[in-house]
């Protein structure tokens, strides 16, 4: 089955454990957010899928078989250290980096050509790497993650430091990449755009897996929450059970439910001071899943 599994990895620097039992799998054609604190281990496992480094314990698989040389020649991989060659022009790094993974110089060139096009740095082939802005350097190193059309696509960070214009075009791309049937994992700490643009997302904490799915999943993990708009205060809601304030302003209160049930105890009581000008359930982003999965103390450890 075309996926890949990341399957128990585990991971010691000397005394910091790195990753710890961490698993979770990406499909073929989704696109898969990872996300996590600095320092919670997203690297580190890319680094260990690409064989740049070796687990302590634990394998990634695609396609049900252990990746070996053949397989990593068909990831495209953009390094979280941008590894280009600062004084090689853009063009003929990207050409030659597509030669190392076995395109002839033809086709070498042709995608070079068809990638820095569609990345928007068609001009600035003939520049130097280090004459490129940050950004346009980052579009470069997109561009060799995907000259040799990839089987798998892995990238850290790959949104960082880009303009908005550019954060759209290197969307489209990975949506592209996944609908010609790639898994697409790329690490991000810019939640929004994570949300947006993924189909299923994994959030790490301390090198383990803490929560994964769509965005539905994790939300069905939570306890509900219902916005009210009506009376003003928070002192109405204290007395019902199974019912918590957990934001309020002015009249806005947003109620966290723990009992099925209490919240229609909950609009009850509201109803029964004034008028209730919105009531419905509130859907939490992935900003305020992040917030909760990563500042509990008690992890749901080896979800996945
Ligand atoms: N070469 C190394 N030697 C020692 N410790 C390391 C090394 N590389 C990473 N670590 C440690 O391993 C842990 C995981 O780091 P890793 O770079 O995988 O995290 P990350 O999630 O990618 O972080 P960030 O979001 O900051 O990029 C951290 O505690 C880090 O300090």
């Amino acid at each position: 089955m075309a996926r890949l599994e990341v399957d128990s990895l585990t991971k010691s620097y000397g005394s910091v454990q790195a990753l710890s039992h961490t698993s979770f799998a990406v499909e073929a054609g989704e696109v898969f957010g990872f996300v996590g604190s600095n320092g919670s281990g997203k690297t580190t496992t890319m680094r260990i899928m690409l064989g740049v480094l070796e687990p302590d314990a634990g394998e990634v698989r695609w396609q049900g078989r252990p990746l070996d040389r053949e397989v990593r020649r068909r990831i495209g991989y953009m390094p979280e250290e941008r590894g280009l060659y600062p004084r090689m022009k853009a063009g003929d790094q990207l050409v030659y980096l597509a030669r190392l993974y076995g395109l002839d110089t033809a086709a070498a060139q042709q995608a070079m050509e068809r990638w820095t096009t569609r990345l928007g740095i068609g001009e600035r082939v003939g520049d130097e790497v280090q004459k490129l802005s940050l950004g346009n350097q980052q579009r470069v190193q997109l561009a060799a993650a995907l000259t040799h059309s990839p089987d798998i696509l892995v990238l850290d960070e790959p949104f960082s430091g880009l303009d908005p214009v550019a954060v759209e075009v290197m969307s489209e791309v990975l949506r592209e990449e996944s609908a010609r049937g790639a898994p697409v994992l790329f690490s991000s700490h810019q939640l929004d755009l994570v949300e947006r643009l993924c189909d299923r997302v994994g959030i790490i904490k301390n090198g383990r897996m803490v929560a994964s799915g769509t965005l539905d999943e994790l939300r069905r993990t939570e306890h509900p929450q219902w916005i009210l708009d009506g009376p003003a205060g928070t002192s109405w809601v204290t007395d019902i059970e199974g019912a918590r304030v957990i934001a309020n302003e002015g009249s806005r209160t947003t109620v966290e439910v723990r009992r099925p049930g209490a919240e229609q105890q909950v609009l009850q009581a509201a109803l029964a001071l004034g008028p209730v000008r919105e009531f419905a359930p509130a859907r939490p982003s992935l900003t305020d899943l992040y917030r909760d999965v990563v500042s509990s103390d008690d992890p749901k450890e080896g979800e996945r």
